[in-house]
């Protein structure tokens, strides 16, 4: 079986899924994104982000004018749908977490979308990991330090990839500098799709 390669303490596996198995994870994401759209988020402060985002689970997480949360809900009122269980099974094969993920968020990236660096920091149970999947075209990942600023190392993440932030990473600061539009032919109209897994509740 594949393994993975630590950097900075993030586990990086790379090609862990096949193009069959990233072609079954796309038909399942249609499905959920045709019952819960994408929406284009804006920060806090009103800022709109570059990226494109939905979810799947009990929770997602959103942001607007009120802050950043998760919610048991889509803005349009409907249900998250479920996580599909191909996604489960990536979750239980990188992880050794009792617990299964609560929230899987989908990021679209489109020409030009870049996601700044930062922690995954509302959920409710350090002790799980964030598992993050990509799919469709190359992004260049920056894995950062637990404080702001510092050095940094970037891993060109492909369709296929999955990574695990966990243990002393789990709250490590990272970003998306940019995508190499095109690069992929699993997404029909292109872009880059990451799904990131969370336990969102507190422990028992
Ligand atoms: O797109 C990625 O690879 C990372 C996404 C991410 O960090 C997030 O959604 O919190
Ligand atoms: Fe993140």
């Amino acid at each position: 079986m594949a393994d993975f390669i630590e950097t900075k303490g993030f586990r990086v596996w790379p090609g862990l899924i096949d193009r069959a198995g990233q072609e079954v994870l796309v038909d399942r994401l249609r499905a959920a994104l045709s019952v819960a759209p994408l929406v284009q988020p804006v920060t806090p402060r009103g800022k709109p982000m570059s990226v494109r985002m939905s979810a799947c689970g009990d929770y997602g997480w959103v942001t607007d004018r009120r802050g950043y949360r998760y919610e048991p809900q889509h803005p349009s009122g409907v249900d998250w749908p479920p996580i599909p269980e191909e996604v489960l099974a990536i979750w239980r094969t990188v992880t050794d977490c009792a617990r299964l993920p609560e929230c899987c968020l989908i990021n679209w990236y489109g020409e030009g979308a870049r996601m700044g660096l930062h922690q995954d920091k509302d959920e409710g149970d350090f002790g799980c990991p964030v598992v993050s999947v990509s799919l469709g075209d190359d992004g260049l990942f920056r894995m950062g330090n637990l404080e702001r600023g510092g050095k940094t190392e970037s891993v060109w993440l492909k369709s296929g990839d999955v990574v695990v932030m966990g243990g002393g990473a789990r709250l490590a600061h990272h970003g998306v500098d940019r995508i190499r539009f095109g690069s992929s032919t699993l997404l029909r109209d292109g872009g880059r799709i990451n799904l990131t897994l969370r336990v969102v509740t507190e422990g028992p």
